[in-house]
């Protein structure tokens, strides 16, 4: 068993440099004769991991239901979730299942365009508004090496970002990210009720939720000869306030919990949903970004759907003033979420020095 100190960590998802997009890992693994990792994919790992036996689970109607007793509980089951897990596994979302499964659909099909015509999305910078390929990426001593995993990352709100094919794509994500913002406020919401904060002042005024920048990712990872021999991947924490993950029933995530490794099973038609950097920042470390990763199986493809829910790229999030006056200190900086993404995961304070 992988103790998770021991794995390669990168703090966040700051390892996107440098690009490159010379054959899609698609091409590569549909090749019959792959019979072994080629070495630029080298990662050492051990994918295996606990099963816990749930995830806490959210129901979204109690969280939005008019009965007091009710969404209090819902409250401070979603609290207790944010800080021993930083997941839990969101059910009752309204979500239609009809609408993340053609989500699927047209990302399987953008997966299966030819090379040729996903080259013009070829990412030239981070600040790209639509890109793919896959990754090379430092780990921790400080070698190269390459994602088994193609991407295609979408900047969806303020601005909406999407290729034009296939045409399925840009109706279902215009949809799928409506949908899941306007979950990801209302969770917000909800925190903020939970600590007792102004939910006017902080979700509109501080966070700036009306222009809360949103980022749609899909992971493709086909099946992999050599598990152990590559990542999906690497151990990281989000930027962001929630993300949102669905993935095809294939299982790969893992979460780090009490110093394991622990897979992150879900099940069909819920959301999972994990705390990311700014909102531990945001809520003075009450609710946790933890690391996770995304391991690979030699037996199927594993699709992810993700969606990075963060407050305006405008905003400036440290810790909520109200919090911070109750805890008698802040245990992070501030800093303006837009400002260089290097250095938006969460940078935490010897809590020494704030007591
Ligand atoms: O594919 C997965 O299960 C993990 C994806 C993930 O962590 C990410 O895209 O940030
Ligand atoms: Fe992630």
């Amino acid at each position: 068993m992988a103790s998770v100190a021991a794995s390669a960590k990168l703090s966040s998802q700051s390892f996107q440099q440098p690009f490159e997009f010379e054959t899609t890992l698609k091409v590569i693994a549909d090749s019959s004769t792959l019979k072994a990792v080629p070495s630029k994919f080298n990662f050492s790992n051990e994918p295996t991991a606990f099963t816990s036996e749930s995830l806490p689970i959210i129901d979204f109607s109690a969280l939005i239901t008019s009965d007091p007793h009710q969404r209090s509980k819902a409250l401070h089951d979603l609290t207790g979730a944010c800080r021993d897990w930083g997941f839990f596994i969101l059910v009752n979302h309204g979500i239609p299942e009809s609408l993340m499964n053609a989500t699927f659909t047209a990302i399987k099909q953008f997966m299966s365009l030819p090379d040729s015509e996903k080259k013009q999305y070829e990412a030239k910078s981070a600040s790209d508004p639509i890109k793919c390929g896959n990754f090379n990426v430092a780990n921790t001593s400080n070698q190269t090496f390459t994602l088994w995993r193609d991407y295609l990352k979408l900047y969806v709100h303020p601005e909406f970002h999407c290729p034009q094919q296939p045409q399925l794509l840009r109706e279902v994500v215009l949809e799928y990210t409506e949908r899941t913002r306007k979950l990801a406020s209302k969770l917000t919401e909800a925190v903020c009720n939970a600590f007792e904060l102004d939910e006017h002042y902080y979700v509109d005024e501080v966070l700036k939720m009306g222009s809360t920048f949103q980022l749609f990712a899909a992971n493709y990872y086909p099946p992999c000869p050599q598990p152990d021999q590559a990542i999906g991947i690497p151990p990281h924490t989000d930027h962001g306030l929630f993300t949102f993950l669905i993935h095809n029933g294939v299982a790969g995530l893992q979460i780090e919990h009490e110093g394991k490794w622990f897979n992150a099973d879900s099940p069909q038609n819920s959301i999972l949903v994990n705390v990311a950097d700014q909102l531990e920042i945001f809520t003075n470390g009450r609710c946790k970004s933890v690391m996770h990763r995304a391991v690979v199986n030699s037996e199927r493809e594993r699709i992810s759907i993700v969606v990075a829910n963060g407050p305006s790229g405008e905003a400036v999030i440290g810790p909520a003033a109200a919090l911070v006056e109750k805890d008698g200190g802040a245990m992070y900086d501030s800093m303006k979420y837009e400002d260089d993404p290097d250095k938006r995961s969460k940078a935490v304070h010897d809590p020494k020095e704030c007591r």
